[in-house]
């Protein structure tokens, strides 16, 4: 362990290569509901060239007159286009382009499916037929009452048939994990013998485990030596069921496989694919240990997770790794406090290395006083000690009450705070109202007489505070009632009330300004901020309370 890996530098170390074949198209639209039509196939598969990945596995030509149309305009569209080789960190070389990528498509070990995957992929400049057949007793008991003989010679003929059409050929052996291993070793080398270029070991039911499935994978490799003399790739293709897609996939990388089958966002059959983001990344930021590579352009990650995500309509986790809202997000303190420092601290992968838009403080009850200063410091504020304490007990009490504090409410926030100045008079301390369809509203204030000369006409220390109760026509009514009862001013009356959103949500901030006309029948204004709006208006209304008492004091002072 050590630092974490510089994206950039480990790419251009050219480590053995590891094909990214995607099946997002095929296995990712066997998800519940997705059904993309040729259009958006297209869409998504130029996507995926501009990502860089190898193989785009575009459907399964015999499944539906759609899915033959789509496969064909795939193979004819992004078929055919070369891609622009892009390094790691987004450079492009003006004459370096690349073959556009190997199209697939999925076909039953039979030749009605073989001959439609081939028609269908002709126009493509690259690509391949891949044709399976379950070898587990399940599968082949319940699914296809064959024996493993029967299976064997199926394959091999599927096999030679696909390979009268393309000399790119993947074979696999479907519930390959539930197969008896001696069996499964058979059917891989007749595959091999009979002219498979790539041979897929699919975790159908992702049932294996990490350390198990690496050892199958290692040992494929040691009892037919043929993959290695013909150059024959191991491919996986590891489902989710048990959350160990990715592992497994990383784990077959260890033991020689050279393919892995990924999904965007990790979609798929019931838990899904191996997700591509999460296994790329892991590939890249982990290439001291694995000593391999992919030669993907990672920066298009996260443009890409959001076009499939919008075509099919499955959306995306904030926690999702790399590509969640949250990759990047930090809400707690200590955390924040480390990423504006550096954010190696808390960051294993740099966001641009995924197109994502950058770390994110996020504004929460477990920030502190680094990131919500930084905030501030963001808006163009500057505040004395007693205001930064101020405005920072506030963002807490707000962030109690509210997930996340925006920026927009932390300038409401320290808008509200500069002003309160320490010759505040009166600072209110609680409000609890109660009410209801048949209760009376009622509401109880806590206001600290921080004036001397309130104090002392109250006959109280500086600093003492007083309780008072009110009842009213509404709450806001209540609660204006009982300060005036607080601060004894009978007198003081509501002129105007006047309510507006800060910031947007069910949580918003209301903003609250009050006029009231005071004893003499001048009036003020006073502005209160909360995310409930009676609060923010007993802020309003001891923020007018407040005023009147400055301009007490300013004409005492300056009176001749
Ligand atoms: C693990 C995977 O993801 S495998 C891929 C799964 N993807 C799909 O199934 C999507 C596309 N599928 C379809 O549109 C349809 O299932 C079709 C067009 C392929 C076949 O439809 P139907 O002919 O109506 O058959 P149905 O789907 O009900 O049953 C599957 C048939 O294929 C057979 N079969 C299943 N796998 C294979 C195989 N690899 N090779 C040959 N035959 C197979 C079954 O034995 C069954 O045959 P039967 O009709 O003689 O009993
Ligand atoms: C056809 C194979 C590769 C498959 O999708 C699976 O076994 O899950």
């Amino acid at each position: 362990m050590g630092r974490p890996t510089d994206v950039s530098q480990a790419a251009s170390v050219v480590p053995d290569g590891v094909t990214i074949f995607d099946t997002t198209l095929r296995d990712g639209e066997q998800s519940p509901g997705i059904s993309l039509d040729a259009r958006e196939k297209v869409e998504i598969a130029e996507q995926l060239a501009r990502l860089q990945v190898d193989v785009i596995e575009a459907g399964f030509s015999a499944a539906s007159p759609g899915d033959f149309d789509a496969v064909k305009a795939v193979a004819e569209i992004v078929g055919n286009a070369p891609r622009a080789a892009q390094g790691p960190g987004g450079s492009q070389g003006e004459s370096d382009h690349r073959e556009p990528p190997v199209i697939a498509a999925l076909a039953r070990a039979i030749p009605a499916d073989i001959e439609a995957a081939a028609k269908s992929l002709a126009p493509a400049r690259r690509h391949r037929i891949h044709t399976f057949l379950s070898t587990s007793d399940i599968h082949r008991r319940y699914m296809l009452q064959a024996s493993e003989d029967e299976i064997l010679a199926q394959a091999v003929r599927a096999i030679e048939l696909a390979r009268t059409f393309t000399d790119d050929v993947e074979f696999s052996p479907q519930d390959a994990t539930r197969t008896d291993f001696p069996f499964l070793v058979d059917i891989v080398a007749a595959a091999v013998e009979a002219g498979a270029t790539t041979v897929n070991i699919p975790d159908t039911v992702g049932y294996a485990l990490p350390h198990d499935f690496g050892g199958w994978i290692a040992e494929l490799h040691r009892r037919i030596p043929d993959i290695a003399a013909k150059d024959v790739v191991i491919s996986v293709h590891c489902h989710n069921d048990l959350g160990l897609a990715v592992a497994n996939s990383l784990e077959a990388v260890r033991n020689g496989a050279r393919q892995i089958e990924v999904a965007v966002n990790g979609i798929g059959e019931r838990a899904g694919n191996c997700s591509l983001e999460e296994v790329v990344m892991a590939i890249r930021t982990r290439a001291d240990l694995l000593g391999v590579d992919h030669a993907l352009h990672t920066p298009e990650l996260t443009r890409t997770s959001r076009l499939v995500s919008s075509l099919t309509g499955y959306s995306v986790q904030k926690n999702k790794p790399v590509v969640g809202a949250n990759a990047f997000a930090h809400e707690s303190g200590i955390h924040q406090h480390g990423v504006l420092a550096d954010r190696l601290t808390y960051e294993i992968i740099r966001s641009e290395d995924v197109g994502a838009d950058g770390s994110q403080i996020v504004l929460g009850k477990h920030s502190g006083r680094h990131a919500f200063f930084k905030a501030v410091e963001d808006l163009g504020f500057e505040l004395d000690e007693a205001e930064a304490q101020n405005a920072f007990r506030r963002f807490k009490d707000l962030a109690d009450r509210k997930g996340i504090v925006s920026s927009e409410d932390v300038a409401a926030i320290v808008i509200a705070e500069t002003h309160v100045k320490a010759d505040d008079d009166y600072e209110l301390v609680s409000l609890a109202v109660t009410g209801g369809t048949d209760a009376e509203p009622s509401a109880t204030v806590v206001v600290r007489l921080a004036g001397a000369d309130v104090a002392a006409e109250a006959g109280r220390d500086v600093g003492a505070t007083v309780t008072a109760e009110a009842s009213g026509d509404g709450m806001v009514d209540a609660a204006c009632g009982a300060i005036r009862r607080a601060v004894g001013r009978d007198g003081v009356a509501l002129v105007s009330f006047q309510v507006a959103a800060v910031t947007g949500g069910i949580d918003a901030l209301g903003e609250v300004t009050v006029t009231v006309a005071v004893e003499d029948g001048q009036r003020f204004t006073g502005r209160g901020v909360s995310t409930d709006i009676v609060e923010a208006s007993a802020r309003a209304y001891v923020d007018a309370l407040n005023r009147s008492r400055r301009l007490v004091h300013r004409s005492s002072e300056f009176r001749p």
